[in-house]
């Protein structure tokens, strides 16, 4: 079958034609291609068209398609183990490789997506404090739990839907939004509530507005703001971790966070998430504490091998990172040239390997107001023109690029090439 009589039949049976709604090219007014199988930094469809590939599944992809590792590792393990819901040693090398590599990760929990790391992490915040008010920002996305689809990044933001239907307003009523980078905006949300909030929750480096790094002055206030207030502060480093750096976005400033939260990357491709931090706090965890938090799957032996064997491949081969930075740079440089040659108005912030474009007048992207200023029908015409030539790139203005491992210049190159022949 073809692309399009996949996807149309596709319709028939699953809302939209798909599992989650940014795979819907809505925004772009596509028909997405049908992805048959990927290696290394190229993924193939059903029509037997090959793709650069810059969205690496959203980012779990950084050792690149099929790894041979992680492929030999997830072999291994689901000869003699795919699901027991008991311990298993795997979970513990695992736990142990990220307690042990991580900074402010004295313990943690495996569960089975980014949507159940940031929303367990907020209860256990909860249940820690006693308090039920949670700051985020506008812009961020931290998954589809109800109390945050509420200014949130990612398809909502693609799809202009200010929040969802079907989320009552009791979940919201706690959620008080803040505005990334404004120092002046969050002393006045903690002046109104500080004394309420049990925790902020904040994407260090945001790639759900499109990527935009918060800047260490706000960081570093909003640590001394939480401390003030006795509210815990929540990396959402569930793109950013081991994306930006190994150690993920907490590197790169000098504040620590009380609490983390993982998924893509540590689970080298498989459904997972994770969310650790302080031991004190960890230990409210059920069942040694009293919130409770749980998963059928939590910790499953075939994702808890694949993450080992891309963590401890990302962790032996820091090389790696500097390959993906400075094939990031080129990109990023090149765009930049070739948009003024052609006075395509642009700005193109990265950080690593997240990288996104934004069709803007702006000189700068650090606001979410900045990121709303975008020529999104550019952007339109930009995806179309690099899909016919062959890169996969996101299909939103407000999402980010990934690189990975296995780009080469020459991918780089091409990719440049296809930019410069683009009409605008
Ligand atoms: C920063 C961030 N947090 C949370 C999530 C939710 O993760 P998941 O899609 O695995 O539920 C995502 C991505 O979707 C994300 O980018
Ligand atoms: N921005 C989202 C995650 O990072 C995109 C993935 C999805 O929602 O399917």
């Amino acid at each position: 079958m073809s692309n399009i009589e996949i996807f149309e039949e596709s319709k028939k049976y699953m809302p939209g034609g798909v599992n989650s709604p940014v795979r819907a090219f809505k925004d772009v007014d596509l028909t997405p291609p049908i992805i048959k199988r990927g290696s290394g930094a190229y993924i193939f469809d059903e029509e037997g068209n090959r793709y650069t590939d810059f969205v690496g599944a959203w980012g779990p992809m950084l050792l690149g398609h099929c790894d041979e590792d992680v492929v030999k590792a997830i072999k291994d393990t689901c000869e003699n183990a795919i699901a027991f819901g008991a311990s298993t040693e795997l979970e513990l090398r695992l736990a142990k490789h990220m307690c042990t590599t991580l900074d402010n990760v004295e313990m943690v929990r495996m569960v089975n997506s980014g949507t159940e790391a940031t929303m367990s992490a907020v209860k256990l915040a909860r249940g820690y404090t006693g308090r039920d008010k949670i700051l985020k920002f506008a812009g961020c996305y931290h998954g589809h739990f109800d109390g945050f689809l509420v200014s949130a990044g990612s398809g909502l933001l693609t799809e202009g839907i200010p929040g969802s239907a079907g989320v009552p307003e009791e979940s919201i009523k706690n959620t008080i939004v803040g505005q990334y980078n404004n120092i002046e905006n969050i002393r006045q949300v903690f002046n109104k509530y500080g004394e309420e909030l049990a925790a902020v929750i904040i994407e260090p480096v945001a790639g759900n507005m499109g990527v935009v790094k918060a800047e260490n002055e706000f960081m570093e206030e909003l640590r001394a703001l939480c401390d003030k207030h006795g509210t815990l502060l929540i990396f959402d480093e569930v793109m950013s971790g081991f994306r930006v750096s190994y150690k993920g976005a907490q590197s790169l400033f000098k504040v620590k966070p009380d609490l983390v939260t993982y998924a893509k990357i540590m689970g080298g491709g498989l459904p997972c998430g994770a969310y650790g931090g302080r031991r004190d706090v960890m230990e409210k965890l059920s069942p040694l504490g009293d919130v409770y938090q749980a998963g059928t799957m939590s910790g499953n032996p075939v994702v808890m091998a694949a993450g080992l064997a891309t963590l401890t491949k990302l962790y032996n081969n820091h090389e790696y990172y500097q390959h993906i930075d400075s094939l990031g740079l080129k990109l990023q440089e090149g765009m930049k040239a070739i948009a003024k040659e052609k006075g395509i108005p642009l700005v193109v912030n990265r950080c690593g390997g997240m990288m996104t474009v934004f069709f803007t007048n702006k000189d700068k992207v650090t606001l979410y107001e900045d990121v709303m200023s975008c020529d999104t029908n550019l952007f339109k015409r930009f995806f179309t023109h690099m899909l016919k030539s062959g890169f996969n790139l996101p299909p939103s203005q407000y999402e980010a690029m990934f690189l990975s491992v296995k780009h080469s210049d020459k991918d780089i190159e091409e990719f440049l090439d296809a930019f410069r022949k683009f009409q605008v």
